[in-house]
């Protein structure tokens, strides 16, 4: 481990996430789905040599009880104030390097995040660096180190919004790091690069175990 870093990882209620997703797996059910994004990126994130930590900022009691047994500390997210001020309140709890990752990357390997914060600890001090997703317009990784604040511009053109905040895109070829899931068609390009157990027990061949606990 090069540097310990803090990934944030907000999820959002499961009543409430996803929805540009919702039907496009007809009898899986919405939560259990929205769920298994959010538990295999997580896997791969607690996984990664390069991560000591991972914060959990949700108001989802099934997610929290979910990330506490996967290994992660939880934090209550600020109700209903979005993602922006998930992450904001997630960073404001971490003193050294922190990463804000989004909760729906269920390909992600380990190693290419690994990759991505060695790179972020190169070149200039004292400057914030962000991953862009796959389409190059939205962002799934920001970074900052000690004493930067993060500063999360996500949302809409997130990328461009970054960028325009000062931070610097890291260019790295990591596909399963930029594969976020927002619809049907990313699912099934995450599915060819390969999914995390918990999103692979719920789509294939579509068998329904409940995931309640
Ligand atoms: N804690 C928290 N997490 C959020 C919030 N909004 C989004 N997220 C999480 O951030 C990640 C990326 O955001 P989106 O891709 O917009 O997720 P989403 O809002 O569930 O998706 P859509 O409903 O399709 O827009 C997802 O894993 C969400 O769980 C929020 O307000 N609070
Ligand atoms: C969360 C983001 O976008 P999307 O909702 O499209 O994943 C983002 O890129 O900041």
């Amino acid at each position: 481990m090069t540097q310990p870093w803090t990934v944030v990882v907000p999820v959002k209620r499961l009543a409430a996430a996803k929805t540009r997703l919702r039907g496009g797996l007809p009898g899986v059910p919405h939560q259990d789905l929205a769920l298994a994004l959010a538990v295999d990126t997580l896997a791969a994130v607690r996984a990664c040599p390069e991560v000591a930590e991972v914060l959990v900022v949700t108001n989802d009691a099934r997610v929290a009880e979910t990330a506490r047994c996967a290994g992660a500390r939880v934090l209550p997210d600020v109700a209903d104030a979005g993602l922006n001020a998930a992450f904001r309140h997630g960073a404001a709890e971490v003193a050294g390097w922190v990463a804000g990752l989004t909760a729906d990357l269920p390909a992600l390997r380990p190693a290419e995040l690994a990759a991505a914060l060695h790179t972020a600890l190169t070149g200039s001090p004292g400057v914030r660096r962000f991953v862009a997703d796959a389409p190059g317009t939205g962002t799934v990784l920001l970074a900052a180190p000690p004493g930067v604040p993060l500063h999360p511009r996500f949302g809409p053109d997130s990328a461009a919004a970054h960028a325009a905040s000062g931070a610097q895109p890291l260019t790295g070829d990591w596909p399963s790091l930029r594969r976020d899931v927002d619809t049907p068609d990313d699912l099934a390009a995450a599915a060819r690069l390969g999914l995390g157990p918990r999103t692979t027990a719920l789509t294939t061949g579509c068998l329904i175990e409940s995931f309640s606990t």
